[in-house]
């Protein structure tokens, strides 16, 4: 989301969360070792790792849960000294968050209005324009206990925006959900970014959900940041240290003579199979820093395999899915 002036310049949106050099260590155990980075708003930020890469510890820490041993973080122009004033500006829909199971929906969303210092009526009119916005709006009157979790998760969601937070926290927030429920929060979540101008931090391991939600992410492990940047930029990053530019999937039985034919073409480098799946990675001569194949290269790498009737199976003419940075850069962080 930009915003042009009267001078024809064009302005990024402020940038409402940041974060420079954040540590914490429990015990002798360093579980965040060095986060920085900034979210602007209007813009979604996956903070990415596998299991104890340290993505709850970084959102305890920013929610004011946890105090962090090193670094600052700035929400909203205030600054981590003052976590009373920081909680004001912040909404959080922590993992497995529990819910009195007797009260209705309504009610726990005009409950927590008041606790952020609405009138009783304010409360229950902001409550049932929530309850609306996450299409709970038919059910609002009906106790949580019987509600599905699904449900639940919408009416967390409604919750973390009682007080029209500046920036919002989800961890997990997809967990146990089927898959239709799934991209039915995420395109929820979005819409937060993008229609209420929120500053959000989203946390998974669920990469291919979340892959086309967040416009930036960290990549975490074991504490460590192994990757950070819009989405394009990590893609580009890792596809750029691997070389691999584009990928062309084959029937497992064809993939040796697949990758003969795909080596002999003049710009290729190399072709790595992937025996299990069929895939093939191509790396190319020069990459100049190309986030994608040229798609004259694309062509020619398909009608060789057509003029030698190989069935194809797939192709990814990009550079590959955060999917596979992910594993590539995690894996790379254990070794
Ligand atoms: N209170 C605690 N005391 C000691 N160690 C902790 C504590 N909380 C977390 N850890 C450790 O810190 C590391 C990071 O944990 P954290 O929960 O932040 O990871 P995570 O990325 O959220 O993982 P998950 O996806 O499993 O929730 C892990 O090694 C974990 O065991």
């Amino acid at each position: 989301m930009t915003t042009e002036t009267s001078n024809g310049h064009v302005e990024e949106p402020r940038v409402i969360l940041s974060a420079e050099g954040l540590r914490k260590s429990y015990g002798t155990h360093q579980a965040l070792k060095n986060l920085s980075f900034t979210l602007r708003a209007g813009r979604v930020l996956g903070f990415l790792g596998p299991n104890g890469a340290g993505k709850t510890t970084s959102i305890r820490i920013l929610t004011t849960i946890l105090p962090p041993s090193a670094g600052r973080f700035v929400v909203d122009g205030v600054t981590s000294d003052h976590p009373e004033q920081i909680r004001r500006r912040i909404g959080v829909l922590p993992e497995g968050l529990g819910f009195p199971r007797e009260l209705t929906g309504a009610r726990y969303l005009s409950y927590y209005g008041q606790l952020f210092g609405s009138s009783s009526h304010e409360a229950r009119s902001t409550a049932e324009a929530l309850l609306q916005e996450v299409g709970l709006q038919n059910r609002g009157h009906s106790p949580i206990g019987s509600y599905s979790h699904g449900m639940r998760q919408r009416l967390g969601i409604a919750r973390a925006l009682v007080n029209d937070p500046a920036v919002l926290f989800f961890d997990e927030p997809t967990l146990g959900l089927d898959p239709r429920g799934q991209r039915e929060l995420l395109t929820m979540v979005q819409g937060i970014a993008r229609d209420r101008g929120k500053g959000v931090v989203l946390s998974s391991h669920l990469l291919a959900e979340i892959e086309g939600v967040c416009d930036d992410v960290v990549i975490m492990n074991a504490g460590e940041v192994v990757a950070r940047g819009t989405v394009a930029e990590v893609i580009g990053q890792a596809s750029h240290r691997s070389g691999i530019a584009m990928r062309v999937r084959v029937p497992v039985g064809e993939v040796p003579a697949a990758c003969g034919l795909i080596a002999t073409l003049p710009s290729v480098r190399a072709a790595t199979p992937d025996d299990s799946t069929g895939w093939i990675g191509v790396e190319l001569r020069q990459l100049d820093g190309a986030t994608a194949a040229d798609p004259r290269l694309v062509n020619a790498m398909l009608e060789s395999l057509i003029r030698a009737d190989t069935p194809i199976l797939g192709l990814d003419a990009g550079s590959g899915r955060l999917e596979d940075v992910f594993l590539q850069l995690t894996a790379e962080a254990i070794r």
